[in-house]
């Protein structure tokens, strides 16, 4: 200890100067501050945690099941890379029979799902998708298949049901005399459920007469499968049935089968091999992954029976909407376990003050525009917690303070 007191040093031989004794105070009440502070928070994480939250945000939110969590922990693995992990190859087996498909590869997500997907079937430069306005493929996935693969996107319009016009899908096909100028049209995607379309359903009829016209057309046909086991609860069509027509399918076992991570992809053999390799060149290839697919295997055991009753909590979110003033939902249109809403023109309430005034209340959800609000329903999600969350939006419409003096 230095054996006298200057600026820059803590202690004098002669004990302690004013000075120090004035900094030991100051620091003494900055800990005691910061004691306070930390204190505060671990009472806001307490009630934080006791306090259920009501997650309507989308259905990837689901926390893996403590039955997911021991199959986890118990997963037998090995280098997915270099060999074939072998709870990996389990469930790529179990997808590849409930879609009706020779072979299934485990990928990290839809995203990367579709994007492999789509690779795969157009493997020219100047390839041309069809695909919907409003597909998750072309809205929510960076443009991955143009900025990663060089594929051209060309929209059709989505129908409020989630379908395209036949007749539109047909028009955008590009002629092949036109290949001076045209880009070549080589896959038509679809999507169902379609999310945005508020989780429609397409009808089997629909999507085999999809698959007539890509064939006349010497076309390939993906579908966008993250929400398929949904579509086939609700249309009461086994999923092989509802794919037949697919020549390849992505199918997300993170949403309403609620396994923590992960999709599957689906197709021939000789798809499933290319996809592979593009697995790998993305960087989706993934060594001891046999402690994902586990989880995902108990998800397809245990969650797909749940679908039907998330479903008919939607209905009932959406008919306790209609009961509540200034709120619109058409609940003919709720198919699945998605609802968008509309706040009426005139109400003085925005969406995002709704949004927040809930979080404040312990639900979570997403406006999808200030006036129009979506929420998803999943197996964490109770009839109680649809019974509390409506009563939260009709205290918040009713109590509703003007926003902005208007
Ligand atoms: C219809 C649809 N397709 C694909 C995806 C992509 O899945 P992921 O989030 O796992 O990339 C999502 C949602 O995330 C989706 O809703
Ligand atoms: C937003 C989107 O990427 C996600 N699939 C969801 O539905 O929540």
């Amino acid at each position: 200890m230095s054996d006298h007191y200057d600026n820059n040093n803590w202690f004098s031989g002669s004990g302690l100067s004013c000075d120090f004794s004035l900094l030991f105070s100051s620091v003494l009440l900055c800990s005691r501050k910061e004691e306070e502070e930390e204190e505060q928070l671990r009472q806001f994480r307490r009630k934080m945690v006791t306090r259920t939250t009501v997650d309507l945000r989308s259905d990837t939110v689901t926390k893996p099941t403590e039955s997911m969590r021991a199959a986890m922990a118990n997963a037998e693995v090995d280098d997915d890379v270099l060999t074939y992990d072998p709870t990996a190859f389990r469930l790529e087996a179990e997808m590849a029979k409930i879609t009706g498909k020779e072979a299934a590869l485990f990928v990290p997500s839809g995203t990367m799902g579709n994007l492999i997907s789509v690779l795969v079937h157009c493997d020219v430069r100047g390839s041309e998708i069809i695909l919907g306005d409003n597909s998750h493929i072309h809205i929510y996935e960076n443009g991955g298949i143009s900025t990663i693969g060089g594929v051209h996107p060309r929209t059709v319009k989505n129908n409020p049901d989630g379908t395209m016009d036949i007749d539109l899908i047909e028009a955008a096909i590009r002629d092949p005399r036109g290949e001076l100028v045209y880009p070549t049209t080589r896959l038509i995607c679809l999507e169902n459920s379609q999310a945005n379309c508020g989780g429609r359903c397409l009808s089997v009829e629909y999507t085999d007469r999809v698959g007539e016209i890509a064939k006349k057309h010497g076309l390939k046909l993906h579908i966008d499968g993250a929400r398929i086991f949904n579509a086939s609860v609700a249309l009461g069509v086994p999923v092989h049935r509802l794919v037949e027509a697919a020549d390849s399918v992505s199918v997300c076992l993170s949403k309403g089968l609620g396994a923590p991570v992960g999709s599957v992809i689906v197709g021939s053999k000789s798809f499933i091999n290319k996809a592979r390799r593009l697995r790998k060149t993305l960087g989706g290839g993934m060594r001891q992954v046999g402690i994902l697919c586990a989880a995902a295997l108990v998800a397809l055991q245990e969650n797909v029976a749940k679908l039907e009753a998330d479903h008919k909590k939607a209905k009932m979110f959406a008919e306790g909407l209609n009961q509540i003033k200034g709120l619109k939902v058409d609940v003919n249109t709720v198919e699945t376990n998605i609802v968008y809403f509309d706040i009426v023109e005139g109400s003085k309430i925005k969406a995002e003050t709704l949004r927040k005034n809930l979080e404040e209340h312990g639900v979570l959800l997403m406006p999808e525009s200030s006036s129009r609000i979506r929420i998803v329903l999943h197996h964490q999600i109770s009839t109680s917690d649809v019974q509390y969350t409506l009563s939260c939006i009709q205290q918040a419409l009713t109590g509703v303070q003007v926003e902005n003096g208007i």
